[in-house]
């Protein structure tokens, strides 16, 4: 957990989407106090079961009037997918005001789109958290558009610090920061799932597995944080000339791992930036 300690904000925020990365914001910001339930507004597109669990397992305020959440807020987070994006913020033509500050979540639409959509010119932070927001360890980019003031961007700052750790961006720099750590989560799970796979495939009990690939994965990330060093000098020292670690790297460069990253994450950035043309 980031043991950072969050001062309150101010004021009300209110939430325009309910899916897995609000959830992950909602579970984070409220663990770490920085302000009450009561204070915050969530609405979705017509989901009334997930409205109920929202209010249910976090005490927020739940509607289907998304212009009650508008004017119920002092900062408006926005989190639907890009491609129910520029519909559902045309609808709200008029209703944001020049004094509301819009922080978005979503990949690919920029901040110029956005207020097109709006129809205002106000401030607007775009941002790219990721799902570890829940346990307070999201790696969130942030970049502000010419509208939003100092103060203004620290406050997003510090909201975003209360679920992880902040990384001032350029808007273009956010389409990478997207395919790297937006998605970065799901390609770690992807390797946990064939490491445990292969831990039980090769004969131990399936909860040892996983045990152990958690705590290796752990373990690698400390170790990167606290020694600062080179990953390829930390991956050279597991590895024995003529050992098991070589024996198995060469498989992995036989299948062209890293190639296969690089263009996975390469990949993401460009969707990232099809979206905010194919939606617009
Ligand atoms: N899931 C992730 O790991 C991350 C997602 N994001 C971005 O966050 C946004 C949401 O992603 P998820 O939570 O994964 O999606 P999701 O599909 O779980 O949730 C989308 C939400 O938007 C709501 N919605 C759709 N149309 C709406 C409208 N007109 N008005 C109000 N709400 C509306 C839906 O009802 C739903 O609650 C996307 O833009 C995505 O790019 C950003 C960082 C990480
Ligand atoms: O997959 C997506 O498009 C979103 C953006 C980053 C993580 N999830």
């Amino acid at each position: 957990m980031n043991t950072q300690a969050a001062c309150s904000i101010e004021g009300q925020i209110g939430f325009l989407g309910a899916g897995s990365i609000v959830e992950a914001m909602l579970s984070g910001i409220l663990k770490k106090g920085l302000l009450s339930s009561d204070r915050i507004y969530v609405t979705n597109r017509s989901n009334s079961e997930r409205l109920e669990h929202l209010a249910g397992t976090y005490g927020v305020n739940t509607t289907h009037d998304k212009f009650e959440v508008i004017s119920a807020s002092d900062i408006l987070i926005l989190a639907m997918k890009p491609k129910d994006s520029g519909e559902a913020l045309k609808e709200l033509r008029g209703a944001v005001h020049e004094g509301q500050l819009v922080i978005s979540v979503i990949a690919g639409v920029s901040t110029t789109l956005i207020g097109e959509w709006l129809g205002v010119n106000c401030p607007i932070i775009r941002t790219m958290p990721n799902t570890s927001s829940a346990v307070g360890l999201s790696a969130t980019g942030i970049a502000a558009n010419h509208s939003v003031t100092e103060e203004q961007l620290q406050l997003a700052t510090h909201l975003f610090e209360a679920i992880g750790t902040v990384y001032s961006v350029t808007e273009e720099e956010l389409d990478i920061v997207t395919g790297l750590s937006g998605s970065g989560p799901a390609y770690v799970y992807y390797l946990v799932e064939a490491m445990m796979g292969a831990g039980a495939t090769a004969g131990l009990d399936r909860e040892m597995a996983r045990q152990l690939t958690l705590q290796t994965v752990l373990g690698a990330a400390h170790m990167l944080m606290d020694t600062r060093e080179d990953p390829a000098i930390l991956r050279k020292k597991v590895t024995s000339p003529g050992g098991t670690t070589q024996a198995g790297m060469e498989v992995l460069e036989s299948y062209r791992f890293q190639e296969a990253v690089t263009s996975a994450i390469l990949r993401a950035s460009e969707r990232s930036r099809e979206m905010g043309a194919e939606y617009r």
